[in-house]
């Protein structure tokens, strides 16, 4: 609560305090979460494992639920079903099982005939969780997490918001708390002027190419500096939303004018007393000054320019005015074999201007941008290019707006008719070719200038080729075919062009929203939450976790750094509804031919190694970008039960202990040694209770571990039943906070106990 510590503090402090709801004497803390967003792929694991526990959703009033990666982004007209509606079976099922899990749970659900519906962190800044629970979504100060890594997004309001695999969305439908260990804190100020053509999207990349995609990890990052406070809310939510792309945990923005004007008035925000009350909140929430931050980046505006990328990961950008990266030029060995490796998969040779390359595809949408501002920005570009200029004849371009009511606002200012006369496909609301879960992909080979925020390998498609722009960038590119300087469409020329061209009027968010403010009702308890059977807490009342004491066995090497999770399972396997079956899916294009279907010489597929119980990677950021917990399940289900590398990715990290698995940072000159020993064919043993690394003839490697998390992995402790222990100290913080922070409860939840599993006589376990 807050006081509790003393001195200066940075805005992450301030909320990580005011959240915590129970400390272990090592420091892992129980904390609060305000928020809880639900999507249908990171989610029917964790229903399934709620109920086979017969656990309730303990706060429906605080969870939202969306189907946002699975759906086709075709016309809705003749929308009748899901189930006639999604032609692919498993992204059917998975629509539906939400579907069943919202009804089953009693979950506000904005489903595909709602136009509130859409990508799951393009929803709740603008509207709210929904008339009937009377709660609105994105506030300064809150705890907001999500089964999705770009949860950072929900950051731009001063809040602490940030990606969860589905085991902790399991625990956080249980118990609205999440076990955590506090980040480092992190600041990235960016003051001066931007330079004309330069937006948020250019800003973010070029910070991730500054400080990498490993940059942030363990960290939670603020944004700082007078560029940040110039923003809009939406340019913030862009800048935010990729920090999950420098590493980092979270990104935020201290809550300031331009937050308070973009939350007041909106229908279910705070009113009257309550809003006044939350504003003198909200304005404590910023940095003190003086407090300290672990990691400082400065940089100057001035220095940043419209930036694309080249490569396969988010940190390759180069001006857009600026040529492919030459790798022979590298003095790092293992930099140099990722660019040469990027290169081969983009198609690209060294010291092609980026301006020379030609596009098949220009995909403006995704999370990053897709809201109305990015739609207005590429509009404005495809005006400039003149009354009649169409789209390039050899790009297919399209448009995605992020959510139904973004998609209306645009229609009501004419934006749509600009794309669709220019020869955009003007789509439907959903996450679309930033992922291609859906029907909307890139061929093998293709070449396309993405709003998105990933470039990984087959990211988009197999084989696809990826280069993060702008939404203005995207826009050039789709209107000369190639990726181009968005510049080239500024100037009196251009304003010209503009100006001759339809009047738009600019509607207001605003307009959208009111048809959703019906008087609040009582939402509709199901029987299955209001008769749930009191549970024990045990360890194996939920999913169960296997026991990892000690492991012994062959070890596979790899030596790529930021092996991203899109590697380690790529999209196509997230449609499952199960935690297993997917050993195949294992580093899915690395192992398996795409033309063939054979089996590749990758070490995974040769003897001994596709017997590894053990992985070893020399390169650093294992497991980076998505936070879809398939990975780990792949992992495990391979056979592999403990992953060695330099360091990890924050919420991969988790996803494998939260399935019995040990994600060992080592040295990389421990890495690299142990690497050499397991191409040689040696065995290795990992000792968790010793905290040892051993290998016939050569000395023991030791290391420390967490102890709370050495404790559960030892004897294979379920969190969720460990958690559902505290309840004294969950229900007295919701005490508190229906107090102090009023406005955070939804009206279902207001004089009305929410039935939560009964936990108070079970047997103490241990910690
Ligand atoms: C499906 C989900 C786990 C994933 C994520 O966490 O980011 C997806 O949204 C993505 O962008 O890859
Ligand atoms: S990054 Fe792409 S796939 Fe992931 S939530 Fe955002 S739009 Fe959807």
């Amino acid at each position: 609560m807050p006081g509790t510590i003393t001195g200066l503090r940075t805005l992450y402090d301030k909320i990580w305090d005011d959240h915590v709801v129970d400390v272990n004497e090592d420091g892992l803390a129980l904390i609060y979460i305000d928020r809880h967003l639900v999507h249908e792929v990171t989610s029917p694991q964790a229903f399934e494992g709620l109920k086979n526990a017969g656990r309730p959703v303990r706060r429906p009033d605080c969870t939202l639920a969306t189907v946002d990666h699975n759906i086709p982004t075709i016309s809705r007209k003749s929308y009748k079903s899901v189930d006639t509606f999604v032609a692919e079976p498993d992204s059917r099922a998975q629509v539906m099982q939400l579907e069943e899990n919202v009804k089953d749970f009693g979950l506000t659900y904005f489903g595909l005939s709602d136009k509130r519906q859409g990508i799951v962190h393009v929803i709740g800044p603008e509207q709210g969780f929904t008339a009937s629970l009377h709660i609105y979504q994105d506030l300064p100060g809150i705890t907001c997490v999500c089964g999705d890594s770009h949860t950072s997004t929900h950051g731009a309001f001063g809040s602490l918001a940030f990606g969860i695999g589905t085991s902790e969305v399991e625990h956080v439908l249980a118990t609205q708390t999440l076990l955590q260990r506090k980040g480092k804190n992190m600041r990235i100020t960016v003051d001066g002027e931007l330079v004309e053509g330069v937006g948020s999207k250019d800003v973010i990349l070029h910070i991730i190419g500054v400080i990498g995609t490993a940059g942030g990890t363990g960290s939670v990052i603020e944004y700082a500096g007078s560029v940040f406070r110039n923003m809009s809310m939406e340019a913030r939510m862009s800048v935010c939303n990729m920090s999950i792309e420098a590493g980092a945990r979270a990104g935020m923005v201290a809550p300031d004018e331009i937050t308070f004007a973009y939350l007041r008035n909106r229908p279910l925000a705070p009113k009257g007393e309550e809003w006044d009350r939350a504003e003198a909140y909200w304005r404590t929430l910023k940095s003190d000054e003086g407090a300290k931050f672990d990691i400082e980046v400065n940089i100057n505006a001035a220095d940043i320019p419209p930036t694309v990328t080249w490569g396969t990961s988010p940190q390759d950008v180069v001006a857009i005015t600026g040529k492919v990266p030459d790798p022979s030029t590298m003095s790092d060995p293992s930099k140099r074999a990722s660019a040469e490796r990027a290169l081969a998969y983009m198609g690209l040779q060294a010291n092609t201007p980026m301006e020379e390359l030609s596009l098949q595809k220009v995909f403006i949408g995704s999370c990053t941008n897709s809201r109305i501002e990015d739609l207005r920005s590429a509009a404005r570009i495809v005006l400039a290019a003149g009354p009649d200029a169409k789209v390039a004849s050899n790009v297919q371009a399209m448009v995605v707006p992020g959510s139904g009511l973004i998609k209306q606002h645009a229609e009501a200012e004419g934006l749509d008719a600009i794309f669709k006369r220019a020869g955009f496909d003007w789509r439907e609301a959903g996450c679309s070719m930033c992922l291609g879960m859906n029907p909307d992909q890139l061929a093998p080979g293709e070449r396309c200038a993405s709003t998105s925020n990933r470039n990984f390998e087959g990211r988009q498609g197999a084989g696809g080729r990826t280069h993060l722009v702008s939404p203005a960038m995207a826009a050039a590119a789709a209107m000369t075919g190639k990726l181009t300087d968005v510049r080239k469409f500024f100037g009196a020329d251009a304003e010209e062009k503009v100006a001759a061209g339809p009047k738009l009027t600019l509607a207001s968010a605003f307009d959208f929203l009111t048809e959703f403010t019906g008087s609040a009702t009582e939402p509709e308890r199901p029987s299955h939450a209001q008769t749930a059977t009191p549970t024990l807490p045990s360890a194996s009342s939920g999913s169960g976790v296997a026991k990892f004491v000690i492991v012994k066995g062959i070890a596979a090497s790899l030596h790529n750094d930021n092996v991203d999770t899109d590697m380690i399972i790529p999209k196509q396997f997230l449609k499952t509804l199960k935690r297993t079956g997917l050993a195949n899916a294992l580093f899915f294009a690395q192992r398996f031919d795409p033309k063939t279907g054979e089996k590749t010489d990758f070490i995974l597929n040769k003897s001994p190694y596709d017997q590894a119980k053990i992985l070893i990677c020399t390169g650093k950021n294992f497991g980076c970008g998505s936070s879809r917990e398939h990975a780990a399940w792949a992992l495990n289900d391979f056979g592999i039960r403990c992953v060695i590398a330099p360091s990890f990715a924050d919420i991969f990290r988790n996803n494998t202990m939260q399935n019995g698995m040990l994600p060992l940072p080592l040295s990389e000159e421990d890495c690299k040694d142990l690497a050499k020993d397991a191409e040689a064919g040696m065995e290795i043993e990992v000792d968790l209770e010793k905290q040892e690394v051993r290998r016939s003839g050569k000395p023991t490697i030791t290391f420390s571990t967490d102890p709370f998390r050495r404790h559960c992995l030892v004897n294979g402790l379920d969190d969720i039943g460990l958690t559902l222990q505290r309840e004294e100290a969950i229900a007295s913080f919701e005490e508190k906070r229906s107090a102090l922070w009023s406005w955070l409860d939804g009206f279902g939840y207001q004089g009305q106990k929410i039935p939560v599993a009964g936990i108070k006589t079970g047997k103490k376990m241990e910690w």
